[in-house]
């Protein structure tokens, strides 16, 4: 039999015994990442269903060998083939600094809309980390994917965009503080209403479904008052709203606080998570950097912008012992589609060495098997992956951290996993 598509009905996926699935390789370190994990999908797979399952791989192009073979980034047929076949999973693409293309990983969130980045961070027994407690951080990021300065809306100094821009803000907007407007680029940084809405309503429906005790806003808005103060605004506004029963918020608890004093407000708080609401919180977002280290325990699903996301999944990737096992997913919650990632880049100074941990794809893998409600398989993922680490048998980036350890190369470290199922 061959393959089928991936639907949607009602908000609900509709997998048939062997879907389509289509991936893109990636530039980099990419193609040795991919073919570790393929073989630990299709294992997975495989023993979890004894072959009444199986994923058909549809290999789509972008970035470099995209460019090698079609003269072009991210081909239109790519982009076709994502939306038709709903989920999907990529490796990693380059982006050069400074100038050339924009980032092809923006730009397929931002053309497929998948609004939310949910980078689970969890530790896993073994691994080595730099902090003395790594099993107390077990948090999830939600970070918004489509909005803030991340949205590439910039204009180079000394061209005729930028003159324009600065001559805009200063003769109509009254701006009369850039320090260097001769000199300067400038970005701009759209934070909508419904942006925020929908990535917070992702993050509370995530806590209410798995059970988890907080959601933290994170953002910088007392500098930023009408982007990242406004999303902490609007997050606790809609939290109120839609989750009234399910939620109390910080908010609530300023309002209460200053109505009848701290103490009816702390036994408000206090009164509605004994009943076990989820507190709805904020967090600036350097003190949130610190906090992540000094009291981890008091974090659970975060919610934040699309920059302040994308710092914050590296630096909590870090904690619990590194790029080389953080996974994520770029998830439309409303049409179905997602395109499953890891955190990391394409490290390209390891390109072709079979060297990389390949486990931060296998676990973005994982979790798109989950999603998929493919829940056995992805459960064999994480048993070899546990498995391997355990035995100390692991690639460069944990090996060079344990004591004992058997270095393996990337393909021998996706066997590895498979082995141990
Ligand atoms: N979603 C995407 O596709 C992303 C793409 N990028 C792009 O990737 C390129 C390179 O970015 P860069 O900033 O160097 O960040 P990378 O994440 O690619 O690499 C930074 C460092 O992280 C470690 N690392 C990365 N991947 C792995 C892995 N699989 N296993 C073990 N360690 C790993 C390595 O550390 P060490 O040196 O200590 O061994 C590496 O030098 C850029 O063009 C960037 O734009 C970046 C992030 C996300
Ligand atoms: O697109 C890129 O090159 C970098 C993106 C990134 O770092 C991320 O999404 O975490
Ligand atoms: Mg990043």
């Amino acid at each position: 039999m061959s393959g089928q598509k991936i639907t949607i009905e009602n908000g609900k996926l509709n997998v048939p015994n062997i879907p389509v699935v289509p991936f893109i390789e990636g530039d980099g370190t990419g193609p040795d990442i991919w073919a570790a994990s393929q073989l630990v999908f299709d294992a997975a797979v495989a023993k979890a269903y004894n072959g009444e399952r199986k994923i058909e791989w549809k290999e789509v192009l972008a970035g470099e060998k995209a460019f090698n073979q079609t003269g072009e980034w991210l081909p239109q047929e790519t982009l076709d083939v994502f939306k038709e076949y709903l989920v999907g999973i990529k490796g990693p693409l380059t982006t050069p600094v400074g100038g050339g293309i924009r980032s092809l990983n923006v730009a397929l969130r931002q053309i497929l809309d998948l609004y939310a980045c949910v980078r689970p961070v969890r530790y896993f027994t073994g691994v080595p980390s730099p902090v003395k407690k790594p099993e107390l951080t077990d948090m999830v990021i939600f970070r918004e994917n489509t909005e803030d300065i991340y949205a590439g809306i910039e204009y180079l100094a000394g061209t005729e965009e930028a003159d324009k821009v600065k001559k805009f803000l200063k003769e109509e907007m009254g701006v009369n503080k850039i320090r260097f407007p001769e000199s300067s680029s400038i970005g701009i940084k759209p934070v909508s209403v419904e942006g925020t809405e929908r990535l917070v309503r992702g993050a509370i429906e995530y806590a209410i479904l798995h059970n988890k005790p907080s959601v933290t806003l994170v953002h910088k808005g007392n500098i930023m008052k009408f982007t990242e103060g406004k999303f902490k605004e609007w997050g606790y506004e809609l939290a109120e709203r839609e989750y009234g029963d399910k939620v109390f918020t910080w908010a609530q608890y300023d309002r209460i606080a200053a109505e009848q004093g701290k103490e009816a407000a702390d036994k408000a708080q206090d009164e509605a998570l004994a009943a076990g609401k989820i507190l709805v919180k904020d967090s600036i977002a350097d003190a949130f950097l610190q906090q992540i280290l000094t009291r981890p325990a008091e974090y659970s699903v975060i919610a934040t912008l699309n920059l302040n996301g994308d710092y914050i999944s590296d630096a909590l990737a870090a904690i619990v012992g590194g790029i080389g096992i953080a996974p994520g997913a770029n998830i439309n919650y409303v049409t179905g589609h997602a395109i499953f990632e890891a955190t990391h880049g394409t490290a390209p100074k390891y390109a072709g060495l079979d060297k990389v941990n390949p486990g931060s794809v296998i676990l973005s893998g994982a979790l798109m098997l989950e999603h998929m409600g493919w829940q056995e398989a992805a459960d064999l993922i994480y048993k070899g992956l546990e498995t391997a680490i355990s035995k100390k048998r692991v690639t460069y980036d944990f090996e060079r951290l344990m004591e004992g350890a058997t270095l393996l190369k990337c393909s021998e470290f996706g066997q590895e996993i498979v082995d141990n199922m």
